[in-house]
């Protein structure tokens, strides 16, 4: 039974996910919370992770922690996105099994459905065509996450799932230009272009693909309400149930930053998949629902990052 004295590890819980899961569950009561930062437990050593469960002995693992990056950091790095995340995941899993962890939340991303799949995507369309080339390796690694919960669930009757949120953003995002995910990338690009006498802003791709994002809060009570309630199946999406395009995402950012010059596209990047539109109808209909509406989560993300962004003119534009 899990209760508010259960030994709960967050692994990745400095990252963006994992430190806003690790304030819901804090908010929420939970006492007994551990992590384990990169340096001190490299969750890609096996020895290392098996130690440290035979050692701590969690009761309920949430594996937040992953070699995360937007469209060019998949696209240039497909070799460590795919080694490093099985390995953290198989390692996280492996030994959660083997020292009888009660619970295992997987946090995937819906990248992991096909490039064409149709809109909005539902559950069931995972594995059914191809994926998209960008994020290929990340979306491999990711479904082998999502299936060996799905086998222990099945083989050993355990209550391990995997939660699929969208493009997510919020306090401790990335803001890094060239391994960060559009929303930061665009919040950076339009802020330092504002100080730079509102020189022109140069974007990625053509403007025209759909993405949906929820705020990271909204998904720390997700996995907060996945915690708290045993889960009739193994996988689900988590998402808002909207999308707007990524031109629309530009000029949305760039009213709320306050910059005033001219938007440029540079078509020799990629695109990526179209449109991921999730159908979270399986999810609310347990309860859960996100609640942060999109401009209002992107108003509170631009002050945090005003708040506590490093040195601003190192920050490079690309
Ligand atoms: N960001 C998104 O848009 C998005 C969308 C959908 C799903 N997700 C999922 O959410 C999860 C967390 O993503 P995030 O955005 O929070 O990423 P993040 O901010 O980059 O955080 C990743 C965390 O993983 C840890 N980590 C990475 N490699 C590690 C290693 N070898 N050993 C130990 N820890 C390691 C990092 O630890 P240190 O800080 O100690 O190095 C960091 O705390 C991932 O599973 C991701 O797939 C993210
Ligand atoms: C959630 C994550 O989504 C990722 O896909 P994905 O949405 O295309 O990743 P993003 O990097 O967020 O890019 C989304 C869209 O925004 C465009 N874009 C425009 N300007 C920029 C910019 O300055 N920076 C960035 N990064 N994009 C930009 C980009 O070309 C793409 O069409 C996957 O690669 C991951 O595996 C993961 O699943």
């Amino acid at each position: 039974m899990i209760s508010k004295d259960s030994k709960i590890f967050i692994a990745g819980h400095r990252g963006m996910v994992g430190s806003a899961v690790w304030n819901a569950l804090v908010d929420n009561g939970y006492k007994n919370l551990l992590g384990a930062n990169s340096k001190d437990l490299d969750l890609r050593n096996q020895l290392e992770v098996e130690y440290f469960f035979a050692r701590e002995k969690p009761q309920v693992v949430i594996d937040a922690a992953a070699r995360v990056g937007g469209i060019m950091a998949n696209k240039t790095y497909p070799y460590q996105f795919l080694m490093d995340n099985m390995r953290i995941q198989n390692n996280l899993i492996e030994s959660s099994l083997g020292h009888e962890c009660e619970k295992f939340i997987f946090l995937g991303s819906s990248c992991i459905y096909p490039k064409f799949s149709p809109q909005p995507i539902k559950e069931e369309y995972l594995l059914t065509s191809e994926l998209e080339s960008t994020n290929e390796a990340y979306a491999l690694a990711k479904i082998a996450g999502v299936k060996a919960c799905e086998y222990i669930r099945t083989q050993f009757g355990k209550d391990y799932s995997s939660l699929m949120p969208t493009n997510l953003y919020g306090p401790r995002d990335n803001f890094d230009l060239e391994t960060s995910h559009v929303l930061p990338a665009m919040i950076t690009k339009f802020h330092q272009a504002k100080l730079n006498n509102h020189e022109p802003v140069l974007l990625w791709g053509s403007g025209s693909p759909k993405r949906e994002f929820l705020h990271v809060n909204d998904l720390a009570k997700a996995v907060l309400f996945s915690l708290e309630n045993k889960l009739p199946e193994n996988l689900y999406n988590i998402g808002t149930g909207e999308d707007i395009s990524i031109f629309e995402l530009a000029n949305m950012i760039q009213e709320i930053v306050g910059h005033e010059g001219e938007i440029k596209w540079d078509s020799d990047k990629p695109d990526g998949t179209p449109r991921k539109l999730l159908d979270v109808s399986k999810m609310s209909d347990l309860g859960w629902r996100a609640q942060i509406k999109l401009e209002e989560g992107i108003r509170s993300t631009y002050e945090w990052y005003l708040e506590n962004s490093y040195d601003l003119k190192k920050v490079k534009i690309s």
